[in-house]
């Protein structure tokens, strides 16, 4: 990793992406030396930089940060979780909610952290399947849970604007560990977040 954080990498990065943004943009043919695209490529450079700046975040210590302990044995659910990510083939966004449910063991956790870790590896070119799982691994890894489960439903703008253009289908993914590998924990589970499921 060539850079430490997310403001040195911004500092250092911007003006070359900015750069191979207006050779992108003058390339589709496109004058950018027009009002309207005169600042273009450097907001491009900048919302791009924004929309991977998981890269450079660690989830990890973004769990660490708020654990507690605390004797609660039952499933905790963190549902509706909006969630923007870019898909790795075509860089185009694909969007839509993940749904997260744990069960503690001895530790839990700052609520807002889940959502956080969301945008973390949303923040990154992904695919769907790869997102679902980081988030998994991570709380597996991290909170060291007696269960976690993710599921992601979403929508894909490669989908939608070019390719086979569909626009109403939606893409659902899920992983489940420890606990949730059994079949009534899981089905407690999609029962509690069946009114967010399509
Ligand atoms: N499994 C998976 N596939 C994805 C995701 N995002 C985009 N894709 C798919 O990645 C595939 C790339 O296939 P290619 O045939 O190499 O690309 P393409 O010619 O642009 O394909 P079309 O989209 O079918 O026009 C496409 O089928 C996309 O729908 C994702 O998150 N997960
Ligand atoms: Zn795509």
């Amino acid at each position: 990793m060539p850079y430490k954080t997310f403001e040195e990498y911004n500092i250092k990065i911007t003006d070359e992406v900015r750069d191979r943004y207006k050779r992108i943009i003058e390339e589709l043919g496109e004058d950018t030396d027009r009002e309207g695209l005169q600042k273009t490529p450097e907001r491009a450079a900048k919302a791009m930089q924004f929309l991977t700046q998981g890269y450079y975040q660690d989830a990890s210590a973004i769990l660490k940060s708020a654990m507690f302990k605390e004797d609660y044995n039952e499933m905790v659910i963190v549902k509706d979780i909006e969630l923007y990510s870019l898909c790795e083939h075509h860089i185009l966004p694909f969007f839509g909610k993940a749904h997260i449910a744990y069960i503690p063991n001895g530790y839990i956790v700052g609520l807002s952290k889940l959502p956080r870790i969301v945008d973390v590896y949303a923040r990154r070119l992904q695919v769907q399947e790869r997102l679902t799982e980081q988030i998994l691994e991570c709380i597996n890894e991290t909170l060291k849970p007696r269960g976690v489960a993710v599921v992601i439903e979403a929508s894909h703008m490669c989908m939608m604007m070019r390719g086979v253009q569909k626009q109403n289908s939606t893409t659902t993914t899920s992983g489940f560990r420890g606990a949730f590998e059994k079949i009534e924990t899981r089905n407690e589970f999609l029962k509690l977040i069946s009114s967010s499921l399509d």
